[in-house]
């Protein structure tokens, strides 16, 4: 594969931060920017295909919306097929479910049980882990759906938040092009 054109600390630097959104004290950390960049967006897709190609995954998954971005460039980049884990009610078929507890409330995702092979090798993509929650309840998903979820990537970590440990307590390696760390 060839080497991507920006280095790691470049990517990071097109990524904007938007103080106090969507609620007062949260630091946005917004990829709108890094993906409207063709190096930027090139690069990023190339740095994640590496891994994702390295954890020998058979299929990626990616959650809605922003890991559709990254997940299914990946994919067709190492000519894997792509799963969608879908918020509720948007897929026309039969789902599989979980029901997963946010900070404040709860939320569920979805997916196409039939896309899913017993003892599938599925490595999970998404912009970005925060508390780790989407991450957690879509490993626990593919999970219950016969898959083997081993290896979970991402663009940005939040390590302050504590979702990358709590993935690696679920026995899934996790691997970020960038952190921000207390900034
Ligand atoms: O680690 P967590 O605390 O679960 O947070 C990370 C998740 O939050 C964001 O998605 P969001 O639910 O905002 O949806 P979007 O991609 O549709 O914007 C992000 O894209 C991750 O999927
Ligand atoms: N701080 C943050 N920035 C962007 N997306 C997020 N999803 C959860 N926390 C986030």
């Amino acid at each position: 594969m060839t080497s991507p054109a920006l280095t790691p600390d470049q990517l990071k630097a097109l990524v904007r931060t938007v103080p106090d959104w969507p609620a007062r004290g949260v630091q946005f950390r917004d990829i709108t920017t890094l993906i409207a960049d063709g190096d930027g967006l090139a690069a990023t897709i190339a740095y994640l295909a590496d891994r994702v190609d390295a954890a020998d995954a058979q299929m990626v998954a990616g959650m809605e919306a922003r890991g559709f971005i990254f997940g299914a460039a990946v994919a067709a980049r190492l000519g894997l097929g792509f799963l969608p884990i879908r918020k509720p009610g948007k897929l026309p078929i039969e789902t599989l479910g979980i029901d997963y507890a946010l900070e404040y409330g709860a939320d569920r995702l979805e997916i196409d049980p039939g896309a899913v092979t017993d003892g599938m090798r599925i490595a999970l993509v998404d912009d970005l882990i925060a508390t780790g929650g989407t991450a957690c309840a879509s490993a626990a998903l593919l999970r219950k759906a016969g898959a083997m979820v081993e290896t979970a990537h991402f663009v940005i970590d939040l390590p302050d938040l504590g979702g990358a440990d709590r993935l690696r307590r679920d026995d899934i390696a996790v691997d970020a092009l960038m952190a921000f760390d207390g900034e």
